[in-house]
């Protein structure tokens, strides 16, 4: 669904991501891992078109994705980036309407009330709808950006299949929510088969029971792609981590 061609990202003299190439598959979970620096989250910022790689190309079914319009892709494509900061004393409900602005012209149709009402259900927000976001705790206010981008992509759209991009989304959740929310993006995903997901986390546990394929990133570069088992075995984490884990304990959950 979303290919990298030989995609390099430069500052300065400073070489961030190396003639990466990567196919995403439709319909997938795909995980990206690797140490701090290594180059994940500027690899999510040139699949979002935030930066612009500095050589080699990003394509989105076959169209390069620079020559699709912003207002189209938010209406496929939803990003939930890291340390999301908001200023303004908005409610939740506010907040997760915000996944419906590419949707609608200028004010909130009955179909976009309903699906944040959805979005909101799906992830245990109910309750806190009426809070002032700035008020929540880190993983309370985690859980309405899941809710904002999924109300963003609830519904198939009509330009390209779906694709959810999500820059450590797991940052300031405790372990119930870690496999809660990883869980909730499966079950969707059963009933959305045209979503792909891409994300960045740092839990090799949750790697290996969620993603289907697992890209491993070292210094830049992309270290090793393809499915989890066979990335994540005890000598590519040793050699892209410096640390030693046991193979088994993570196969066993998958
Ligand atoms: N604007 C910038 N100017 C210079 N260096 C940068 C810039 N943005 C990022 N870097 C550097 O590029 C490298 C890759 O950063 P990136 O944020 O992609 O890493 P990461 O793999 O996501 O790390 P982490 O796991 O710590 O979040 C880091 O060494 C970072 O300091």
């Amino acid at each position: 669904m979303l290919t990298l061609k030989n995609i390099s990202y430069q500052i300065k003299d400073k070489t961030l991501v190396e003639d990466v190439s990567a196919n995403f598959q439709e319909g997938k979970i795909n995980l990206i891992l690797g140490p701090n620096g290594a180059g994940k989250s500027t690899l999510i910022k040139l699949m979002s078109g935030e930066l612009k790689p500095s050589s080699g190309q990003v394509f989105v079914e076959d169209e390069p994705l620079v020559q699709i319009p912003l207002a189209q892709q938010a209406k496929f494509r939803a990003v939930l980036s890291q340390n999301l900061e908001l200023s303004f004393p908005l409610k939740v409900h506010e907040v997760v309407m915000m996944g419906r602005y590419p949707h609608f012209e200028s004010k909130p149709q009955e179909v976009d009330k309903a699906i944040c009402d959805q979005a909101m259900d799906r992830f245990d927000l109910q309750q806190m709808a009426h809070r002032n976001y700035l008020t929540l705790s880190g993983g309370e206010k985690q859980r309405v950006q899941f809710a904002r981008v999924f109300a963003q992509i609830w519904q198939a759209s009509a330009l390209k299949p779906r694709l959810l991009l999500l820059d450590e989304p797991l940052t300031f959740l405790d372990i119930y929510y870690q496999y809660e929310l990883m869980q909730q993006i499966k079950d969707f995903m059963k009933s959305n088969p045209d979503l792909t997901v891409i994300g960045v986390i740092h839990d090799l546990n949750i790697a290996a029971h969620f993603a289907e394929h697992t890209f491993l990133m070292k210094a830049s570069q992309l270290f090793k792609q393809g499915i989890t088992a066979k990335v994540l075995t005890e000598e590519n984490i040793y050699e892209v981590f410096k640390v030693r884990v046991k193979d088994r304990f993570m196969m066993d959950k998958l």
